[in-house]
């Protein structure tokens, strides 16, 4: 059970703060613009990825201590090991007699195996999302990993210590560790047991666990932020005799007050986790009595002191929970905003939504949710309840457009209520209670227009109700904290599809956001109908002999990358694709980032396409005709294009280049076909795919995806009924040569991809730098995977910011075997 996964949870991106006190990986990430214009709404600036010193002190301050003492298991005694690096825990735990009937394997260093196909699944799972973070979820076994602020996330939505340990055992095959169970109390013992709530423009410490207070009370610190130190002293001492129903001395009381409490949540515990959900929904419906009761304190606070307070108490490893009790806030004026009637939320979005204003306020909160599942409308109806000042950050101006449009779709905001700040609109706020920009324009330290400067005034001046964060793990952290530094705002909502982070810096980024509020269940979604069910597939093709034979000849790096591009046999797995989906009456959509391939390929396929310089009337005229014009089925799109218009639905993806994509474009371009839910044919399985086709042996290999967005590739290296398919181009070797020909002919300029606005061919593309110093290409041995649909699709998320190599080096050595 369970491989040398230590190493990897050490390095791996939850909020393990061993990886950063130990050094984080400092420029592994891929950068994919390094020069940004004025103003820039696009994309990030090299050194937004760089670590900063203070940057990092600042956001390690920002990590509650308990954190570091990062994943469990670390000083678990000694296991047995095979050769492939396969522990055997048999003599350090127990297994039950009716282990069958139990779905959970928990190991020592804090890896979770669920059985998906147990018939108490669905508990288990439900657990173990609010409990841990899923790492690997394929079809019969998924994975998931114990984490300090995955436990963090459990009690800030109302799980108890002992309710943890005890359902884990329960779930449980064998007996737990012992390791486990002290990394569980070290970690929710004083998690979520503060808040800081702003009641009526006035701010407090609210807590139900008085001994918790009594603590921090005794921080010099904390007493010099309080409004009325000696006040809220006797405050507390009341609070604790009224629990008792007598007046006590306080000590006593206390404890007898937290042994009840204690003993009350193990024999309270239900038999089943959803009753206890169910129980914790009563108890937030009710939670505003409750805030009224005498067992818990409210103490106010100097507003000059609140930064102080939040950091000396995540210092003493209570920190404050955040929760903005907006209706009771009569200093922020209310927002004429609401859902429309015709408006339906899904029920994840609204168990999500639940989840963030339970209570009757806002907690602040990251909000999991796949691509293309809806999240702007959770960001919208989240705005619709809070009803103040608004500001939604995104990471384009493309996305910018879409959450405007989404405002105006879902909700009855008036237009001028809209603020959009980017480098094509610097809207005038006026009264505006929305605003929408990017993170970008937001973290911009350059000289700003005139424009943008009084904007920006605007917005640091505004007492924000609510932050939307959309796409919030993709933001670099520099950047993301110097918005935070900018923006003030009561709460904080991060929208993504992935906790998963480019630079490993997730510890950070949760602790200042807050804890995972939700995450949708994927699998679900799919069955449920609500996302598409994408078969993502990774085309291996041969590069013919006389491309190979130039390619590996040839000096120029622009011209190695257009020979595979430009590969005879990719082509025609192109040309292959193309048709196979055109005879389904399916929507194709092509990416190339080389604007010699993309009109060669679409000139020779007779197919349009949009780059950077098309004319707005063609892009429109082009567009219009793939959404409504069952005769046109496939375009051309470059990167350029891609980035600055909003895609239409299709339900098949061809990469005919796989080096440049981000994470975020990835997810972006995949979020098309997610949302398409086409319904899907006599014995088919899947009703959208995504295709990167990669020219085998070549550089190009480099680059091949594991996963993207959390959808696992499968390597194709023969595509069923293409030796059979009439009519396909560049079949003799004769149109063969003459293409290498032409591709020998082009300019140096025309062999490199197309740049972006503000990108210099001096600076080049960031993947491309990268893969000019990485290790030679390797050629990968892989599983034939047919198409037809037949096999599994496979759910994995792997731990990125990484290079190719130090992944492999970090797999189980069995896998690491194979893969070399
Ligand atoms: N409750 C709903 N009822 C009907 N349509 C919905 C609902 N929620 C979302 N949608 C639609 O689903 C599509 C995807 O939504 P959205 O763009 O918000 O997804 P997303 O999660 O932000 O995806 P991405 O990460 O790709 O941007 C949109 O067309 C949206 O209008």
């Amino acid at each position: 059970m369970g491989g040398d996964k230590r190493k990897k949870a050490g390095k791996s991106s939850g909020a393990n703060k061993e990886s950063s006190s130990s050094g984080r990986p400092s420029k592994k990430v891929r950068i994919e613009k390094p020069a940004a214009k004025d103003d820039s709404d696009v994309d990030y600036q090299a050194s937004d990825f760089e670590d900063d010193a203070a940057t990092d002190a600042a956001a390690e301050a920002a990590v509650p201590a308990a954190a570091a003492k990062g994943a469990p298991g670390a000083e678990a005694g000694a296991v047995e090991m095979d050769e492939y690096g396969a522990k055997d825990y048999s003599k350090s735990l127990t297994l039950k007699t009716d282990h069958e009937s139990r779905p959970l394997w928990v190991a020592p260093d804090g890896h979770i195996f669920l059985e998906a196909f147990s018939p108490v699944y669905k508990q288990a799972h439900d657990f173990l999302i609010a409990i841990s973070e899923p790492v690997s979820r394929p079809e019969l076994i998924h994975e998931y990993r114990l984490t300090s602020y995955s436990l963090y996330a459990a009690v800030s939505v109302g799980l108890e210590t002992d309710n943890i340990i005890e359902y884990l055992r329960r779930l449980c095959k064998t007996s737990l560790d012992p390791g486990i169970e002290q990394f569980i109390r070290i970690c929710t013992q004083s998690y979520a047991k503060l808040k800081l709530v702003l009641k009526d423009g006035r701010y407090f410490i609210e807590s139900q666990h008085l001994t918790v207070v009594k603590t921090v009370l005794l921080d010099p610190v904390v007493m010099e932020c309080l409004l009325n130190p000696t006040e809220s002293q006797s405050m507390l001492e009341a609070a604790v005799a009224a629990a008792q129903g007598r007046t006590v001395p306080a000590a006593a009381a206390e404890q007898q007050a937290d042994s009840a409490a204690a003993a009350a949540s193990t024999t309270d515990t239900p038999s089943d986790i959803l009753d206890l959900y169910d129980r914790l929904d009563r108890e937030d419906a009710t939670a505003e009595d409750l805030a009224a009761s005498a067992s818990r304190v409210s103490l106010e606070v100097q507003q000059s002191m609140i930064e102080v307070l939040q950091k000396r108490c995540t210092e003493l490893d209570y920190p404050l929970m955040a929760e903005y009790d907006f209706r009771q806030d009569t200093k922020n004026p209310n927002l004429s905003i609401d859902l429309k009637p015709l408006t339906t939320l899904r029920p994840y979005q609204e168990r999500s939504l639940h989840k963030m204003f339970g209570n009757g306020r806002a907690r602040s909160g990251v909000i999991v949710l796949p691509c293309g599942a809806g999240k702007t409308l959770v960001g919208v109806t989240a705005a619709c309840t809070v009803r103040k000042r608004c500001l939604v950050l995104c990471t384009s101006g493309v996305a910018v457009e879409q959450w405007r449009s989404q405002f105006r779709l879902w909700s009855t905001i008036e237009d001028s209520q809209i603020c959009r700040f980017t480098s094509e609109s610097k809207e005038r706020p006026g009264s505006a209670g929305i605003c929408i920009s990017t993170y970008s324009m937001i973290a911009h330290s350059s000289k700003r227009s005139f424009e943008a400067e009084q904007v920006m005034f605007w917005l640091r001046d505004q007492e924000w109700g609510l932050m939307v964060l959309d796409e919030v793990h993709t933001i670099p952290a520099k950047m993301f904290r110097r918005v935070l530094t900018i923006v003030r705002s009561h709460c904080k909502l991060g929208l993504t599809a992935t906790l998963v982070r480019e630079d490993d810096k997730i510890a950070d980024l949760n602790f200042l956001i807050g804890p995972k509020l939700y995450e949708a269940n994927w699998l679900e979604l799919q069955r449920g109908g609500y996302i598409a069910r994408v078969q993502c597939a990774e085309v291996w093709c041969p590069m013919t002999p006389e491309f190979y034979r130039e390619y590996c000849s040839q000096k120029s790096w622009a011209r190695r990358t257009l020979l595979y591009q430009m590969n005879p046999n990719k082509f025609r797995v192109c040309q292959f694709l193309i048709n196979y989906h055109a005879r389904r009456e399916d929507k194709i959509i092509v990416f190339s980032d080389n604007v010699f391939a993309l009109k060669y390929y679409a000139n020779a396929l007779n197919k349009p396409y949009l780059y950077g310089p098309t004319s707005q009337t063609e892009r429109m005229y082009v567009l219009k005709n793939f959404q409504n014009n069952p005769q046109v089925n496939t375009i051309f799109v470059s990167k350029v294009a891609d980035n600055s218009f909003d895609l239409p639905e299709a339900n098949v993806l061809i990469q005919i280049t796989s080096h440049g994509g981000s994470r975020r474009q990835e997810a972006q371009r995949l979020g098309r076909i997610l949302r398409a839910k086409r319904g899907t044919g006599p014995g088919d399985e899947y009703n959208a795919y995504y295709y990167s086709l990669v020219s085998q042996d070549t550089a190009e290999m480099y680059f091949c995806r594991e996963e993207a967005a959390g959808y696992a590739f499968k390597v194709v290296t023969r595509l069923p009924g293409m030796e059979s398919e009439e009519g396909l181009g560049l079949s003799t070797k004769e149109s063969q040569l003459q293409l290498l020909q032409q591709v020998l002919a082009t300019s140096e300029s025309d062999a490199r991809d197309e740049e972006e606005p503000g990108q210099t061919a001096s600076s080049g593309g960031g993947a491309m730098k990268k893969v000019q110093s990485a290790p030679a290409f390797q050629r990968r041995s892989a599983t034939m995977a047919s198409l037809s649909g037949a096999d599994e699709t496979v759910y994995t998320e792997f731990r990125s910011g990484q290079s190719a190599a130090k992944r492999l080096q970090e797999r189980h050595p069995l896998f690491r075997k194979f893969k070399r």
